[in-house]
């Protein structure tokens, strides 16, 4: 086994949902008006389509060995991500030992930190990792989750992010996340719909349900702390992402002002063990949301989520489908996992990276078996009708 090498890398795109799960439809509900940065400027707030959410699409990284197994794994990362993998990073991948990941993550990082650090490079850089973990599992014939320590819990539960909590509670999940849909530069107004919002949802839902918002980077200290103190009539059980990733100090701030019991969530857009570092040493929070897609895969969650432990943080990744719920079952300081809603009015449960890969699996009743993660490597395939385009060839 130690003697199977990787004969090649190779790096396509593909456009529509994936793992560039923003890159959807018209209608659907995650291109509808959301709470985001440039919400400030009206002609960007009606949708995130507009401002070039969707302008990535998904990166796919093939890995292949010497024994014939491919190993692949999808990010968002799209044409970029593309060039990076075959004229940047396939020489420290091709003719290694299928085994040697640690290394090649060392080389890739080391190597694109004049120009990487966080966001593509590091989506990037997490898409090849991601398929390298795929390619050990099936050259040994072995899940990621056994490669990874073996699973600790039975199944996984999980919330919904989507626009219908109500919804999501009736298909048995534990809690819905909403997205914000007014930011601060729609005034007093704005935050009170906001309020509405939560408040005909608690209707809706009951007492005993989760429900969150997610800010998604838009707001700042004062908002987000004036929101949290409304929203505690109401149960809100985390505020997430309220401000932007870099604003270390408001998070440490915003912590400090939320009401007793409310959760500060973030991280979704962090990357690296350095910047997570920083979110716990400034305890910034008190859950971290990292995206296995976009922090470095699983060879840098591994270390984030120590870190996260002997902070008494919480891991819980942001989306990802399989490569995050290998990882959740088998961590104990992530008790439950995220799923997104991909069906446009979030009515129903389509898997989250829907239509990209087979054999996605979903959880029913909000729950998932880890029988259901029992094949090898990650356990999907790649859609062969989805079409992949290989733009560079190394
Ligand atoms: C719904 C959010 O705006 C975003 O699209 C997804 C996200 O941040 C999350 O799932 O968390
Ligand atoms: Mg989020």
């Amino acid at each position: 086994m130690s003697e199977v090498r990787i004969k090649e890398v190779r790096a396509y795109t593909v456009r529509g949902g994936g793992a560039d799960y923003h890159d959807q439809g018209e209608g659907h509900w995650i291109d509808g008006q959301i709470s985001t940065p440039m919400s400030k400027y009206p002609e960007y707030r009606m949708n995130r389509s507009s401002f070039g959410l969707n302008v990535l699409g998904t990166l796919v990284v093939e890995v292949e060995a010497s024994d014939g197994n491919v190993g692949f794994a999808v990010t968002t990362a799209g044409e970029i991500g593309a060039f990076i993998v075959e004229k940047h990073l396939a020489r420290f991948i091709e003719g290694r030992k299928v085994t040697e990941i640690e290394k090649i993550w060392d080389q890739m990082f080391n190597a694109t930190l004049f120009y990487g650090r966080k966001g593509v490079v590091i989506n990037t850089l997490s898409g090849v990792d991601l398929a390298l973990w795929d390619l050990l599992g099936k050259v040994r014939g072995e899940p990621v989750h056994e490669l990874l320590g073996g699973a600790v819990r039975d199944e996984l539960q999980f919330y919904a992010t989507g626009a219908r909590p109500d919804l999501a509670k009736d298909m048995g999940f534990i809690g819905g996340k909403m997205p914000l849909v007014h930011g601060p530069a729609e005034g007093d107004e704005g935050l009170a719909r906001n309020l509405a919002q939560l408040a005909d949802m608690r209707t809706k839902v009951g007492e005993d349900f989760w429900l969150m918002y997610d800010c998604w980077m838009s707001l700042d200290v004062n908002y987000a702390t004036r929101l949290a103190q409304g929203a505690q009539e109401f149960g809100l059980k985390w505020i997430e992402e309220a401000l932007p990733p870099d604003d270390y100090w408001g998070y440490a701030e915003l912590k400090r002002n939320v009401p007793k019991g409310m959760l500060v969530n973030t991280g979704e857009h962090e990357a690296t063990r350095w910047g997570f570092r920083l979110l716990m040493e400034m305890d910034c929070c008190d859950v971290i949301q990292p995206d296995v897609g976009w922090c470095g895969g699983v060879t840098e969650l591994i270390k984030i989520s120590a870190l996260a432990d002997a902070h008494n943080k919480l891991v819980v990744p942001h989306g990802s489908s399989v490569y995050s719920y290998h990882f959740v079952i088998t961590r104990h300081n992530s008790p439950f996992a995220e799923f997104l809603m991909m069906a446009p009015k979030a009515d129903e449960v389509v898997p989250m990276f829907n239509p990209l890969l087979l054999d996605e699996p979903i959880p029913e009743q909000g729950r998932m078996k880890v029988s259901a993660l029992d094949r090898p490597g990650f356990g999907v395939r790649l859609n062969p009708e989805c079409a992949l385009h290989r733009p560079y060839i190394h």
